[in-house]
């Protein structure tokens, strides 16, 4: 079987979207070929996999808990490059929002609501740069991740899908994540994203993340989201803060800008690109 494909990334969080928009092209979207478009050396690569489909024609998993098809048109079916699932991905929505405006799917001069797993999150393109609202944090409490015979306290902070937050001397202290940071399982059950974070000035961090499902990876857009919750309440924000509070995240793949707005939203700006497009038969 032959089928469309068309990869884009979002500082370098990089994905193959899979244009399905009645659902007929990929069913159930076989886990094995979401690893399969992923792979980087036999594949197309990409940290995940963004499926196309309208809310009213998805049937796989979670069918059931997807926010009315009158909320938003649009699904992001987001796969991580294991084949696992995951509620939200902040890098791939802006990336799936540039891409409905491409097609032409949505009307880009106007808010899009996109649904996800994580419910309906609403997205604006101002040219290159798209925000995207992803609701509110929950601060969960403290925790610790483990990289080797090192351990770091961590904040808990939950933006859809799980995080844990741990401030570091150095980004090099994680040493070369090849694999998951160790964590409390029964904190985290589903397994849990871990950014390890350093301060670069006022309101100003720079980040590396692990991500569940995908490893080591250039950006992680609610990764960004929960650092900058952490950091802010650690400088003494409120939660939520008591003005919109704008900080500057630095990932290895660009800059993203988190924005905690006095009315406890999380607004997540940066770029999102779509760079090629093809059939494929992975
Ligand atoms: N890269 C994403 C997050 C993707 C999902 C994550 N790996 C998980 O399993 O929760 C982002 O930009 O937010």
């Amino acid at each position: 079987m032959s089928y469309e494909f068309l990869k884009g990334h979002g500082t370098e969080n990089d994905f193959v979207l899979l244009p399905d928009h009645d659902g007929s092209v990929h069913g159930d979207l076989d886990p094995a070929r979401v690893r399969a478009l992923c792979d980087r050396r036999a594949g197309l690569g990409g940290d995940g996999v963004l499926r196309v489909i309208r809310t009213a024609s998805y049937a796989g998993p979670d069918a059931h808990d997807l926010p009315d098809a009158a909320e938003a048109e649009w699904f992001m079916d987001y796969r991580n490059s294991d084949g696992s699932l995951s509620e939200m991905c902040g890098n791939g929505i802006r990336v799936f929002a540039r891409h409905l405006v491409d097609e032409g799917l949505a009307d880009g001069s106007a808010p899009i609501p996109v649904a996800t797993r994580d419910g309906v999150k609403v997205l604006t393109l101002e040219g290159d740069v798209v925000t995207a609202d992803m609701g509110s944090p929950f601060v969960i409490g403290e925790t610790k991740v483990a990289v080797g015979d090192r351990w770091w306290a961590a904040a808990n902070v939950d933006m859809g899908n799980p995080h844990a937050v741990a401030f570091v001397d150095d980004l090099a202290d994680a040493g070369p994540l090849l694999e998951a940071p160790a964590h409390d399982d029964a904190t985290y059950p589903h397994g849990v994203n871990v950014e390890f974070v350093v301060r670069r000035g006022a309101g100003h961090v720079a980040m590396r993340v692990h991500e569940r499902g995908s490893g080591e990876t250039r950006s992680c857009g609610t990764g960004a989201c929960a650092v900058m919750v952490a950091a802010a309440l650690a400088d003494g924000l409120g939660d939520p803060p008591a003005e919109d509070t704008a900080y500057r995240v630095d990932v290895p793949g660009g800059t993203l800008t988190v924005t905690w707005t006095a009315d406890d939203r999380v607004l997540l700006t940066g770029p999102a690109v779509v760079v090629a497009r093809g059939t494929t038969s992975l």
